[in-house]
């Protein structure tokens, strides 16, 4: 153990076999959780430090300039990922979040290209993103009594977000007759990412069946349930297709299945692209493209809630941009709302909605930020603790968009989406969903606090956050 320690980055002190464990429980349980533990780990070893979790060493680095040296200029050696066991297991080697090698590529490769196609982050997908939130707001607007409507803040921006993708995916908006069908199946969904915990991340299937039984039934439920819902969309235009009910316009393709099957039509089926592939593809994206953009929009709200006059003073500035709400805020608005940009970085920063970032592999022995990190390693940039690193973002826990407008290039080192070859497949669709919402919202309501507020992060133990109960009110402007 000792000689295999100085191989790698400093870090607690840590036995054969169990490794850091003893630590790691305490100090998640005495700091409140696993970013207030990594954040005590640097402090005291450093930007980049090793922490065993059993058997196995996890580097963790936690300042910018590290991560971008590993991930960005060295980015070939690390597109590995280490997939938990237990995810491995539930999507058996397919897709695009749980493999690595030639179907990882196709797979991530495809989707960025159809994305692309498909207008992500150009006036295409502007007009989806405002129809939809345009579809809400009216719900909104018949529900108000005397121009305000309470509601609760998961349900309004699953739908809005759920609605987004699962369009851009299978072809389908969420209206009045799906969306009660929609949102129990978002919320067993919900219920699974609650209990996923850093240990569902190491630990063997066998003894996750064996010993959390409950636990692993709820996952399993959660796969089986949004590949039945969302899934089944997939064998559904199959059939179509084949009986000669539906048929795929090149010039005109509607979804991501019209391109995934319209490729099948061409190049015939192969070990990448089938439809079993194309069902976990849709479930991995229908997952990664709901949870993320929704978390980050509740715990924004949050924050305005919290800061009315941050809120007060990005709406001055896109009211004249708008010239006083004469037309919806648009993308190419962009760079003429800097106040806007730093609010939405600065919500970014503080969601930082995987308090966990995902481990890359780490092929053969090499130096990070200074320290040698043997080969086996497992590496991560932890998004988390790198963005309250108070080297870079003075004082961390304050929520201040002016620290953006006071140094420019601070927002740079805002990376939400993560860096290097594994980074976000969605982040051009998740900033244009944020612009605008958060814009449009912010020019067409005032937005009131109902019942308590939250000033701590919710689920401060699992390997994402999540969105708490946020009770608010819209005030029609
Ligand atoms: C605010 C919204 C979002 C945030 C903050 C976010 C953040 C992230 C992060 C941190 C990662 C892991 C990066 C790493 O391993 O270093 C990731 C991966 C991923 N995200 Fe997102 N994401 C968001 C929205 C989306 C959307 C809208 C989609 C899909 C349409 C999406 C699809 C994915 C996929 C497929 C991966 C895995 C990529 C791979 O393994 O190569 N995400 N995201």
């Amino acid at each position: 153990q000792y000689q295999k320690v100085s191989r790698l980055p400093p870090g607690p002190v840590s036995l054969p076999l169990i490794g850091n464990v003893p630590q790691i429980v305490y100090y998640l349980w005495s700091t409140g959780g696993i970013v207030s533990t990594l954040d005590l780990f640097r402090k005291r070893y450093g930007n980049v430090f090793t922490l065993w979790l059993g058997p196995l060493p996890h580097v963790s680095i936690a300042d910018y300039e590290t991560a971008l040296e590993v991930f960005v200029k060295n980015a070939n050696k690390y597109a590995d990922k280490f997939h938990a066991p237990l995810f491995e297991a539930i999507r058996n080697d397919k897709g695009v979040a749980g493999t690595n090698g030639h179907h990882w590529q196709e797979m991530k490769r495809f989707a960025l290209q159809t994305f692309r196609n498909m207008g992500v982050g150009k006036d295409v997908m502007e007009l989806k993103i405002i129809e939809e939130l345009d579809a809400r707001c009216a719900d909104i607007d018949k529900a108000a009594v005397n121009g305000v409507t309470t509601i609760q803040a998961s349900d309004f921006f699953d739908l809005t977000v759920g609605s987004i993708i699962n369009n851009i995916l299978v072809g389908k908006r969420f209206d009045e007759e799906n969306k009660e069908e929609f949102l129990k199946v978002k919320h067993s969904v919900d219920s699974a990412i609650e209990i996923v915990s850093l240990f569902d991340m190491i630990l063997p299937v066998w003894v996750l069946k064996t010993f959390f039984k409950v636990h692993y039934d709820t996952v399993i439920n959660f796969n089986e349930q949004t590949r039945d819902f969302v899934g089944k969309e997939a064998d559904i235009r199959d059939i179509q297709i084949k009986s000669g009910e539906y048929s795929i316009d090149e010039n005109n393709i509607k979804d991501y299945t019209d391109a995934f099957l319209l490729k099948i039509q061409k190049d015939g089926e192969d070990k990448d692209f089938n439809i079993e592939t194309l069902k976990t593809m849709i479930v991995d994206l229908w997952t990664t493209g709901q949870e993320t953009t929704t978390t980050t929009l509740i715990s924004g709200f949050n924050q305005l809630l919290l800061h009315p006059e941050v809120m007060d003073k990005a709406r001055v500035e896109i009211m004249e941009i708008t010239e006083n709400r004469s037309r919806n805020l648009s993308l190419s608005d962009r760079p003429k709302t800097p106040y806007l940009n730093a609010m939405i970085g600065e919500i970014q920063r503080h969601a930082s909605i995987l308090n966990i970032n995902f481990w890359r592999i780490n092929h053969e022995p090499t130096y990070m930020g200074g320290h040698m990190v043997d080969s086996g390693a497992l590496v991560a940039a932890q998004l988390s603790a790198l963005h309250i690193n108070e080297t870079v973002f003075e004082n961390p826990e304050k929520f201040d968009p002016e620290r953006y407008i006071r140094d420019e290039s601070l927002l740079q080192k805002v990376i939400p989406f993560g860096v290097g070859k594994r980074a976000c497949l969605g982040e051009s669709l998740a900033r244009s969903e944020l612009y605008l919402i958060f814009g449009n919202l912010l020019l067409r309501y005032n937005f009131k606090p109902h019942g308590k507020l939250s000033t701590a992060d919710i689920f401060p133990y699992s390997f994402a956050k999540r969105p708490f109960k946020l009770e608010m009110q819209f005030v029609k402007i």
